[in-house]
């Protein structure tokens, strides 16, 4: 069962919810370490990621169990510092529990991150921020061991914008003494939810318009109860698989305040939308004008993680299209597979050209999350049948594609 066959060319109606998202989850699982009393995290998405996280924090001594979409955790009597490294290696997000281990427990013992193998992805700057906080690290079999006889605030001004690397000295800061000043910080709207979690647990945190956030040390975070939101990632997941069927569906609980930069890019493909109460309503009838040039940027510009969503629906749009990765140098690697499905598409260093044209079905390898996604939404445009192998990548982070998709009519099964 690691494979979706597709049956293409069927167009899509209805309406689909969206699932919560895995970016916004796992640090809010991560900040869970910090807290003394129980943290309950409803619409938690079912999703490999989110389970390999509940591991982790069982193996750190704490209590987790999952049902219906709702996460308990408790971490009051959490007592090992070394993360399991069966768990730790198949995703990025263990990264941030260096930040929550150092605050609570004053020493980590981390094996590398995982996650999608989209680029070198270092952790240079969550090293050298941990460090200004009084935090030691060496270099260890397979990882690291971190130490510090107690965080303390600091200024810390980064050289560049990691999301994780905020998050990391976020959830580093909240029980460290003194106050932390963050510079020129990621402002995803997963550091929000971090933020707006981590305050409803107790913690002192501000944050400006400029990329700065303070946050003044306190002596513990309580219990937290919290509404993990929705995921924009799914949410334009499947807005591009509208787009690439010219169907038009209703995407129920999609974020609208976050949706801003690919609904921009959405119009200029020819693709009109409403939002009617909690729902957008798209219709892609129109969806056929090429794109100029398109680059991901950090938020709020228009996310790297649909780059590659956004690659599959260009390879159906007759016309000379451009997109420009500037944050994972690898992120066109899905090219490879969409090319074998009979797109044309150019890469010259962190520029792709397509050439949109006819798609037909193939056998193809999912190889990371979102290039996985994008080869399930070729699929659906494509001409024949289309399998799509290795989905537990997509697994990482959809919790049933398959499911979401043939609720709104695709023909395709997982096998
Ligand atoms: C679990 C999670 O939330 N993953 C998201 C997070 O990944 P992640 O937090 O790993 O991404 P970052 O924002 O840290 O990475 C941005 C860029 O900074 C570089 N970098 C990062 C850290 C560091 O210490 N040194 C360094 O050079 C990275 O290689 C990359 O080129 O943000 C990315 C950018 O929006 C998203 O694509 C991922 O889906
Ligand atoms: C790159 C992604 O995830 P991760 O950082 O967890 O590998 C993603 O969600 O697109």
């Amino acid at each position: 069962m690691n494979q979706i066959r597709i049956e293409g060319f069927h167009r899509l109606n209805g309406e689909v919810r969206i699932q919560g998202s895995k970016n916004a989850a796992l640090p809010m699982m991560a900040a869970a370490v910090l807290c003394k009393g129980e943290v309950i995290l409803h619409h938690c998405p079912d999703i490999t990621d989110v389970h390999l996280m509940k591991e982790i924090i069982k193996g750190l001594g704490g209590k987790a169990f999952y049902k219906n979409h709702t996460m308990y955790l408790d971490c009051t009597k959490i007592e090992r510092t070394t993360i399991p490294k069966k768990e730790a290696e198949k995703m990025r997000s263990s990264i941030v529990l260096m930040g929550s281990l150092l605050g609570r427990k004053k020493e980590v013992c981390i094996p590398w991150p995982g996650g999608c193998v989209i680029g070198k992805r270092p952790i240079d700057l969550h090293l050298s921020a941990l460090e200004k906080m009084g935090a030691e690290f060496t270099e260890e079999d397979r990882g690291l061991k971190g130490k510090t006889e107690g965080l303390k605030g600091a200024r810390i001004v980064f050289p560049k914008i990691s999301v994780g690397a905020t998050q990391n000295v976020i959830l580093a800061s909240v029980l460290a003494k003194g106050t932390t000043i963050l510079e020129n910080c990621a402002c995803e709207p997963e550091v929000q939810w971090l933020c707006r979690f981590l305050r409803k647990g107790g913690a002192k945190i501000k944050e400006t318009k400029n990329r700065m956030i303070e946050i003044e040390g306190i002596k513990s975070l309580h219990a937290v109860e919290y509404e993990v939101p929705p995921d924009r990632i799914v949410a334009g997941t499947y807005l591009c698989a509208s787009a690439i069927t010219r169907s038009n569906i209703c995407l129920v609980g999609a974020p609208k305040d976050e949706m801003k930069a690919i609904l921009s890019l959405y119009q200029k493909m020819g693709g009109q939308y409403e939002w009617i109460g909690g729902k957008l309503s798209l219709c892609s009838q129109e969806v056929n004008v090429p794109v100029l040039c398109q680059k991901t940027e950090v938020y709020p510009g228009f996310p790297t993680d649909l780059q590659s969503p956004v690659l599959a629906v260009l390879s159906g749009i007759k016309g000379k299209s451009c997109l420009i990765e500037t944050i994972f140098e690898n992120r066109f690697r899905v090219a490879g597979e969409l090319k074998k499905m009979g797109a044309n598409i150019r890469i010259d260093g962190a520029k792709a050209e397509i050439y949109g044209g006819k798609l037909h079905g193939a056998e193809v390898e999912a190889q990371e999350l979102r290039g996985g996604a994008a080869l399930v939404l070729a699929g659906l445009a494509a001409k024949g049948v289309t399998t799509v192998k290795n989905i537990e990548y997509i697994e990482r982070g959809y919790e049933d594609i398959c499911r979401d998709l043939s609720q709104l009519g695709a023909v395709m099964e997982r096998k």
